[in-house]
């Protein structure tokens, strides 16, 4: 990936939006000038949705977030706006630059214990706690947030809706529900991970003169997923091609009943832009796909023998293992024998199972086949077969989805794709992207395995690990946004090209 994208893609906890805020303060803005403009891009975003707000009940919290919330109170009254602050603690309690920002204010404000949202508020703003949440949201600011709720009046929230951790997504408490959030400089965890993204209602990002070099000494590791964190355009072929340049997948098919997977992901890593697709199939099934393949080939694999015969074809770079396949020794075999050859591997559904009493020894094989181009193995479970090779991860509640997936990835040595609304990648070395594109038809039969391929499509083409994940969960999730209603699996792969076109039209980076 190149800075300049995963600069625009970082993703900052608290704790490093806190370095970004003591860096610029520290390089010579002063600490209220910078509140002052995050508390201009409040008001202004505000005037620019809710033309027509008049009345504005503004929450103010103890913290900075009330600092941000008093100074937009004050900007909304001098445009023309009929704000009421309802803080938290009395104005005096408040320290440092929110409590410059209160005496600033000289308009009508009252305890936070007076604030009834019946009282005829077009909008509320939630500044009662952003990235300082410490707790749980109970007692006072808790009645208020459940009062808002009942009242359906629209709120803007300042920096993330009270009750949403900025790094996990996770509740502390009560939660209030936004339309519309306005953060600072970049987003944090939270804004993407659920149940923070539906929380937040649409999330705009201001710039309040931090600068992006601070970036440099933060160093982040956790980004958006988009196209900026993957080559590209990641797959258009050269003109003066070869179908071998785009890499040779294979997908490992299930037995005579359960075919149609290894289809499913095969058809995918096709139009995901692999040059060539083969199924390798046992005797029992090839019938069945030799009645519906056309582009993909078909090879017998019935055991042990027969595979190792079939490796001996070096052009095949990336295996898709796990759709349809069953459970036990031949998966664990197959799996195990893919990297120690020095191919890729996406290990998926029944794949991942097969190794849930002795994931160490598909760790082991994972670690001694990584070489210097990084991982070779990418894991790609939701969270039932997550649960299976992680048990003790997926059991501690003290971890975020992005903990968790980040923790995987260093223990497995390899990427880990922690499906769902909010899919996250993790690659060993701490890097990790949160997926935010998709459509909920995308919970539907089938639909992981479309995703297998896609990402065995990215490996064959020589993307990265990481990279090569990342580029297929947002291929998928952009695929079902062009078909909109009604998708099944199958309608995913027919949307590749119009991905492609697209990802080919943006500036390569
Ligand atoms: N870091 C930055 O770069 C900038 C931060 N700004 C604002 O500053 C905010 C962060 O300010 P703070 O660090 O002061 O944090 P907050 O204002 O989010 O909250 C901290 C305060 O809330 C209290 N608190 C935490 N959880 C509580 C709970 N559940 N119940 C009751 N009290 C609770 C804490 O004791 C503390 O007094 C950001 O969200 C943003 O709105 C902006 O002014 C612009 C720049
Ligand atoms: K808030």
């Amino acid at each position: 990936m190149t800075k300049i994208a995963a600069h625009d893609l970082a993703l900052l906890d608290p704790v490093q939006m806190a370095e970004a805020d003591r860096l610029t303060i520290a390089g010579g803005m002063a600490g209220i000038a910078l509140m002052e403009r995050a508390a201009t891009a409040v008001a202004g975003t505000i005037r620019r949705s809710f033309p027509k707000a008049r009345r504005i009940a503004v929450l103010a919290g103890p913290g900075n977030n009330g600092g941000d919330a008093w100074a937009a109170a004050r900007l909304l009254s001098e445009a023309g706006c009929e704000p009421t602050v309802y803080s938290f603690v009395a104005p005096d309690m408040l320290r440092g630059d929110a409590a410059l920002a209160a005496a600033g204010y000289g308009g009508p404000w009252q305890a936070l214990e007076a604030f009834v949202p019946e009282a005829g508020f077009d909008l509320v703003v939630d500044g009662l706690f952003g990235a300082g949440l410490a707790r749980p949201v109970e007692g006072e600011a808790a009645r208020a947030i459940a009062a808002v709720k009942g009242a359906k009046t629209p709120v803007v929230a300042i920096d993330l809706p009270s009750g949403i951790s900025g790094a996990s997504g996770e509740p502390l408490g009560t939660v209030l529900r936004a339309d519309l959030t306005v953060t600072f400089f970049r987003r944090k965890p939270g804004h993407l991970l659920e149940p923070g993204r539906s929380a937040c209602g649409r999330v705009i990002v201001a710039d309040i003169g931090i600068s992006d070099s601070v970036l440099e000494a933060i160093s982040p590791q956790v980004f958006a997923n988009a196209p900026g964190l993957f080559r590209n355009p990641a797959t258009s072929p050269r003109d003066a091609g070869h179908k071998y340049d785009r890499g040779h997948a294979v997908v490992f098919s299930g037995g005579m009943a359960r075919t149609g997977a290894a289809r499913l992901a095969a058809m995918a890593a096709l139009r995901g832009g692999a040059g060539l697709v083969t199924v390798y199939a046992p005797g029992s099934a090839l019938m069945a796909h030799a009645a519906h393949l056309t582009a993909i080939m078909l090879e017998r694999c019935n055991d042990a023998a027969d595979f190792d015969a079939l490796l001996c074809d070096a052009r095949t770079n990336a295996f898709v293992l796990g759709p349809g396949f069953g459970i036990g020794e031949d998966a664990r075999r197959y799996a195990s024998a893919v990297l120690a050859a020095g191919r890729r591997l996406v290990l998926d559904a029944d794949g991942i199972t097969s190794f849930q009493d002795e994931p160490e020894t598909l760790f082991a094989a994972a670690k001694a086949a990584t070489s210097d181009d990084g991982a070779p193995l990418v894991l790609t479970p939701h969270a039932g077969e997550f649960k299976r090779l992680f048990p003790d991860l997926a059991g501690d509640a003290t971890l975020s989805k992005l903990e968790r997936t980040r923790s995987a990835a260093r223990r497995a040595g390899a990427v880990v794709v922690l499906k769902g609304r909010d899919t996250v990648i993790a690659a060993p070395d701490g890097r990790a992207a949160i997926n935010s594109n998709g459509t909920p038809w995308l919970a539907t039969a089938g639909s992981g395995d479309v995703l297998s391929g896609i990402v065995a499509a990215q490996l064959a083409q020589g993307a990265p690990s990481f990279e090569a994940a990342c580029a297929g969960v947002w291929m998928h999730g952009r695929a079902a946004e062009h078909f909109g209603s009604g998708l099944i699996a199958e309608d995913l792969a027919p949307m590749l090209p119009q991905v492609h076109t697209e990802l080919a039209a943006l500036p390569s980076s």
